[in-house]
């Protein structure tokens, strides 16, 4: 596997790449991002992965400063998973000066769920996202992205913002990898403690038993979802967590089911705070 940090390095090691399969990452790898680069390699004609910690996603009470660099070992993984180059710029690599230029994902999408406990967090993602993708896939007939779907909404707003750019590259989601309990892995869940991380499985299983009430409740959800959604977050408060939203919605739009939409239709998403970590979770009913 070939690195490089720099634009200029980038372009030269895929020069001859007509078609590159692609895996932004901000790093401290599991199998869950190396089963998105299992996906990638037949994809294209040459596997890249990134690893960029985006600073501009990430809120200034957040944990950009703390957040897990692991380049040594991420490198062996990605090497071990058949990954063709890494791309692992530096800050200044990729803002060599502020980036005062922005996407603005669409606040319909954007500003809700993540967006409205994150804010700007998707502004963050999708200017990082345009300019990973200007690096990687400029000059290139086609290309694929690879995204997990663990990060639902993020999912969306790339796969919109690639289509109203009329960017040539395909978006390709893959479900949410599970540890055999059932937590997704997240690079966030190396922050648990091991009490913590048995704890971690009840946001699942939330979701779960919310997707069951309101297929139970299919017959007048908009009126009853409220309450279901209500009492799923106490459920969650009760054990001591700090729920930010757990909610069904229309996988279209992520907007509130309307009479109408069938369950085939519908999300159910996650976000909650245990101790000092958040985390997401989603669950497609
Ligand atoms: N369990 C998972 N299954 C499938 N894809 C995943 C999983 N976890 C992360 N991904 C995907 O990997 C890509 C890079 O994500 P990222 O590096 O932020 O990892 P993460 O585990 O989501 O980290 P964090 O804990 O910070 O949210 C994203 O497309 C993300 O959706
Ligand atoms: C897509 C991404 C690499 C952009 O920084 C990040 O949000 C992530 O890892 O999901
Ligand atoms: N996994 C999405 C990136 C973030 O939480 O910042």
């Amino acid at each position: 596997m070939h690195i490089v940090h720099t634009l200029p390095e980038l372009r030269h090691a895929l020069r001859h790449a007509q078609r590159p399969a692609f895996v932004p990452t901000m790093g401290n790898l599991h199998a869950g991002h190396l089963a998105l680069v299992e996906q990638a390699r037949p994809l294209g004609d040459a596997t890249v992965a990134s690893i960029f910690v985006n600073r501009l996603q990430f809120l200034p009470h957040e944990d950009f400063d703390s957040y897990p660099r692991t380049f040594e070992a991420d490198c062996a993984k990605l090497r071990e998973a058949g990954c063709d180059l890494l791309f692992a710029p530096r800050e200044r690599d990729l803002y060599p000066e502020p980036q005062t230029f922005k996407v603005l994902p669409d606040p319909a999408l954007a500003d809700l769920l993540e967006g409205e406990f994150r804010p700007g967090f998707f502004t963050g993602v999708a200017t990082v996202v345009m300019k990973l993708f200007m690096a990687v896939f400029a000059g290139k007939p086609h290309g694929f992205g690879v995204f997990g779907k663990k990060d639902y909404q993020q999912l969306m707003v790339i796969r919109r913002m690639v289509q109203q750019f009329a960017l040539p590259i395909e978006i390709v989601g893959h479900g949410t990898e599970r540890s055999a309990d059932g937590l997704a892995l997240s690079s966030r869940n190396s922050y648990l403690s091991e009490a913590e991380r048995a704890e971690a499985l009840q946001l699942s299983l939330a979701l779960r038993a919310l997707s069951r009430d309101a297929l139970a409740a299919a017959h007048a959800l908009p009126a009853q979802l409220p309450a279901l959604e209500a009492a799923a977050m106490q459920a969650l408060a009760a054990r001591g967590w700090l729920p930010d939203y757990l909610t069904v919605r229309r996988r279209a739009d992520l907007l509130p089911p309307q009479a109408g939409d069938g369950s085939g239709d519908l999300v159910a998403l996650g976000a909650a705070r245990l101790g000092g970590t958040r985390l997401i979770d989603n669950l497609e009913i």
